[in-house]
């Protein structure tokens, strides 16, 4: 088309040169065109090209993210995210994996399951959060005073789980035993206080103690179980005894469930006295259980596990209605009006009928409400400490006193002491036994005399066994005082005998 018309151009009779222009003029148009065209394939070729580039990036960057989440997935499944520790299930199948490498390769394993003790206590005291801090420091001690072969988990609430694998002999497991525990020893920081902790360990061993997974995890277990039965903060390697020994812990309780009915729980009495004049001022009831084939069974051995499955409370129900009456009678055989104590444990305070019970009891008996005195301890006053408060005053009203028992060996925040309306301060016998041979316990004793004094509370040492001790606590301007000193807890009968012929 072009051609034709430069043809036409050189008709019409122009000079060569104006017809050479005209035609350069129309090439030079046309290759400009042909070069922008070009431009324009090559910039559409080449936006396609990035596009196609970005697309593929993106597709692989989502690829990334699947996988990488994939990966996140995989890791809260098998690990703890509160200590980033391997958990229950990344545990179990390396310790699958580790028994049948000691199998194949004859080797020894070491299992150990460690707990914390009384963390409950500091949960309830300090908050959840201080105790989560908790349990991450300890995940990071533990792992530090392990090698990089030994491997350690947590199972879940303050319990963590430690394998180590090629043993050669027991001591080598008594070794790092004994580092975990001085590790853990060390004082930790939490809610910016100073706290030590202890943990209880219990060990078993492949194959000598168990040759599959189960078997380990639950003898390892009845030794830890062990460990603390025996005073914490130590560690048990698991032997037959003690799997006999938790058999009976079994029978314990299925023996306890019918104890109340088969009328087997005993309440013996132990007197308090004033300090200065010698006077007795009160008796607290403390409680037995006349066990069938095992004998008289003191209140430790049995009244955690009546904590546990909720025994407790018909269980203290009896335990106040028996003081009221014993009280009443004793009234009514002529001896003085003196106060009754009864320890209450936490299941049994913040029971909804727990109220009604002291009222009912109080109601039944037609003893003076102001001599019953309940006894709780530290961590059932930190719990929940409005709703204590709440419970207190109603107590107040009803015109019960209540003490703190065993005070000194929780962690009650002593600014929040003075909210409370409390009227006894019971101070720990561990404080009072250890007050001669140590300066430092000495001072601590009477700094809770003086704090117990200056809010108003009437304070009482226990677990006094010595002249020494009753004297030292005398000149620090104690109020009363209860131990093996005066007298030991004895059944009423005894106590009856006790009291006409003193
Ligand atoms: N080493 C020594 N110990 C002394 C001395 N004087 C008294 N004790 C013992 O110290 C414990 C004092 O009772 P607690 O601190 O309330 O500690 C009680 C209390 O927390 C709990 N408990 C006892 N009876 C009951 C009850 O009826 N209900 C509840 N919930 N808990 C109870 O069991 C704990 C232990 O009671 P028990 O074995 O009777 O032990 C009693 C008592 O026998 C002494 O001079 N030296």
């Amino acid at each position: 088309m072009q051609v034709v018309q430069i043809l036409g151009t050189i008709i019409v009779g122009l000079s060569e040169t104006e017809q050479l222009a005209s035609a350069d003029r129309i090439k030079r148009s046309y290759i400009w065109r042909v070069a922008m065209a070009s431009i324009l394939v090559a910039v559409i070729a080449a936006l396609l090209g990035r596009l196609s580039w970005q697309l593929q990036k993106s597709r692989a960057r989502v690829m990334e993210a699947q996988a990488e989440h994939a990966r996140n997935v995989e890791y809260l499944a098998y690990h703890d995210n509160l200590t980033g520790l391997p958990n229950r299930a990344l545990f179990s199948r390396l310790l699958y994996r580790q028994i049948q490498h000691a199998h194949r390769y004859k080797k020894q394993l070491a299992l150990m399951f460690l707990d914390l003790d009384r963390f409950k206590e500091i949960n309830d005291s300090l908050g959840h959060e201080a105790g989560d801090d908790l349990l991450k420091k300890m995940g990071r001690r533990l792992g530090e005073s392990l090698r990089e072969s030994d491997l350690v988990a947590r199972l879940g609430g303050d319990e963590f789980i430690i394998l180590l694998p090629e043993i050669t002999e027991e001591t080598q497991v008594t070794t790092v035993a004994g580092k975990i525990l001085a590790a853990v020893a060390k004082p930790f920081t939490l809610a910016e206080q100073e706290f030590r902790i202890t943990i209880s360990i219990g060990i078993a061993m492949f194959p000598a103690d168990g040759e599959d997974e189960q078997t380990l995890m639950k003898n390892a277990d009845i030794a830890m179980y062990h460990a603390k039965e025996g005073g914490k903060n130590s560690f048990r390697f698991y032997s037959e005894k003690l799997n006999t020994d938790s058999l009976e812990r079994l029978s314990l309780e299925s023996g306890l469930r019918n104890a109340l009915e088969n009328n087997e729980f005993r309440l013996f009495y132990q007197s308090k006295q004033d300090m200065a004049t010698g006077r007795m001022t009160g008796i607290e009831a403390l409680l037995r259980w006349q066990h069938p084939d095992l004998g008289l069974i003191p209140p430790m051995q049995f009244i955690p596990l009546a904590e546990e499955n909720g025994l407790i409370i018909p269980i203290g129900r009896w335990v106040f209605k028996t003081a009221c009456r014993q009280n009443l009678a004793w009234q009514a055989q002529g001896f003085p009006k003196l106060s009754m104590a009864v320890n209450i444990s936490r299941r049994q305070f913040f029971d909804e009928d727990f109220l009604k019970d002291v009222g009912d009891a109080l109601q039944e008996s037609q003893m003076a409400p102001e001599l019953l005195e309940l006894e709780i301890t530290e961590s059932v006053l930190m719990h929940d400490m409005d709703r204590t408060i709440g419970i207190l005053k109603e107590l107040k009203q009803m015109g019960v006193r209540v003490a703190i028992d065993d005070f000194g060996t929780g962690y009650s925040s002593l600014s929040k002491l003075r909210e409370f309306p409390l009227d006894t301060l019971k101070i720990d016998g561990s404080f009072i036994q250890n007050m001669i041979p140590h300066a430092e316990i000495k001072n601590l004793t009477t700094a809770l005399i003086d704090l117990g004094r200056s809010l108003g509370f009437t304070v009482v040492a226990e677990g006094v066994e010595s002249k020494e001790q009753a004297d030292l606590l005398r000149t620090h301007s104690c109020d009363q005082f209860q131990g093996f000193y005066i007298n030991k807890p004895m059944p009423p009968e005894e106590f009856t005998l006790n009291w006409t012929t003193g």
